[in-house]
């Protein structure tokens, strides 16, 4: 196939607009991309078309003013007028305003709409903004995508940021180009088949803070049940009893006590979801019967657990190392030291408690090394690298750090 052609275009047929990439040759600078809309996203998008060498079309309801805001080469138009020029035409509007494009439909047909739009709240509406679109222009071929990328991240270019947008749409050549054209600048597209896909790749963007919500509820829950335990333990009760008052330990032991408590919580919370999963299954007999949903959810949100288990084992690793350089420790041990003068005690070394300390120590330097290693390993690209004997080696390291956590 010498280039991607239009097809189902009644108009150009046979017209190519896409650099060719099929033979190495990347000609982009004969290629006009339009795009509806002035905002954030289109000037943006505007940047990356034009670094990549393509023409860019921008059509607003007021292109006088919008003009102003994109570099000179920018054809800044009428609606009408952008949308004549060129064959692949971004909706860089929101979904409220998709209406206004009505008087455009007999100028739309045949030609790719590409929908970028997102939702503030998960399943908004109750089609997706790309079937809408859809439906308002049938002969259109409407691809939506896009929408991942913050116009932030299209200006800085795509090594800063998440390289991956998703690509749906009914028509299948329509789909091809946008995936070419997202691959030249510079993304990494995700085919996800029909325009059907397009409800769950807006929910996308709203979905990523979801499987964070829970485990951060749940380790502030944790923290804060903790630290009262600890606080009435360690500090009330001996008030109450011995009129002592130890209310300095409240900023770093009492935090410090909490620390590592939420950490192995947290880190057993991922493994036990994994063994009631298996009872679950042994149960019913079968692997095929569907898990309940607060177990669904559960299981989907155990890297966000084990993260947060590292994040609590690294502070608590600093608060541990920072325990010594304390005035009261300085106090308490001098005040020991004189005790011990008082007392006519030589030497107070004891064995068992240079061994617990040691082991202690030793212990907990190895499990955050290894937690650490689960941590790097939960990144994507690291985990693209692994495969799958790798991956289930660093899976069972994993577990042996449970035994580790829980030894010290
Ligand atoms: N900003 C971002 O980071 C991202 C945005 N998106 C999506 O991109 C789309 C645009 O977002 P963004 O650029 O931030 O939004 P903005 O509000 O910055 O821009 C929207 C543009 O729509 C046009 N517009 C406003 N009102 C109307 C109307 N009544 N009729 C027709 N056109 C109108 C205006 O252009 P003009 O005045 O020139 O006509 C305006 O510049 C949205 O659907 C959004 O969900 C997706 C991913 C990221
Ligand atoms: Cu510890």
């Amino acid at each position: 196939m010498e280039s991607i052609s239009m097809m189902g275009s009644p108009k150009n047929l046979n017209e190519t607009f896409l650099p060719n990439v099929a033979n190495g040759i990347k000609d982009a600078s004969k290629i006009t991309v339009g795009i509806i809309g002035s905002g954030d996203f289109a000037k943006s998008l505007t940047i990356r078309l034009i670094r990549c060498g393509y023409h860019v079309v921008v059509g607003s309801r007021n292109p006088k003013f919008a003009a102003e805001f994109f570099p000179h080469v920018v054809d800044v138009t009428h609606h009408e007028d952008a949308v004549t020029k060129t064959n692949i035409i971004f909706v860089a509007i929101h979904r409220e305003h998709y209406t206004s494009l009505w008087d455009l439909k007999h100028l739309l047909v045949g030609k790719i709409l590409v929908d970028v739009s997102n939702n503030t709240r998960v399943d908004q509406y109750p089609d997706s903004n790309a079937e809408y679109l859809a439906s308002l222009f049938p002969d259109s071929l409407v691809v939506k995508g896009f929408n991942v990328v913050s116009a932030w991240s299209l200006q800085l270019g795509p090594k800063d940021a998440s390289r991956q947008v998703y690509i749906c749409s009914n028509n299948v050549q329509a789909r091809h180009q946008v995936t070419e054209l997202a691959r030249q600048l510079g993304f990494i597209p995700v085919d996800l088949g029909a325009l059907s896909s397009s409800r769950e790749i807006e929910n996308l963007p709203l979905r990523l803070f979801t499987l964070w919500k829970g485990p951060v509820v749940i380790a502030i829950s944790l923290a804060t049940f903790f630290f009262i335990y600890s606080f009435i333990r360690d500090v009330i009760h001996p008030y109450v009893r011995n009129q002592q008052s130890d209310f300095y330990k409240l900023p770093i032991e009492i935090v410090n006590k909490t620390l590592p408590v939420v950490a192995i919580t947290l880190l057993s919370l991922v493994y036990l979801s994994g063994l009631i999963a298996a009872a679950y299954q042994l149960y019913y007999g079968t692997k095929y019967r569907r898990f309940p949903p607060w177990l669904d959810s559960w299981l989907q949100c155990r890297k966000q657990l084990g993260l947060l288990s590292f994040f609590f084992a690294v502070v608590h690793v600093a608060y541990s190392l920072c325990l010594p350089m304390r005035r009261s420790e300085r106090y308490l041990f001098l005040n020991m030291a004189y005790q011990q003068v008082h007392a006519n005690v030589e030497n107070s070394w004891n064995e068992e408690e240079v061994w617990r300390i040691e082991m202690y120590i030793s212990f907990g330097i190895m499990s955050l090394g290894l937690l650490s290693l689960l941590a790097v390993t939960s990144i994507p690209s690291v985990n693209n690298a692994l495969n799958w004997r790798e991956f289930s080696f660093i899976q069972v390291c994993y577990s042996q750090n449970n035994r580790f956590l829980l030894l010290t």
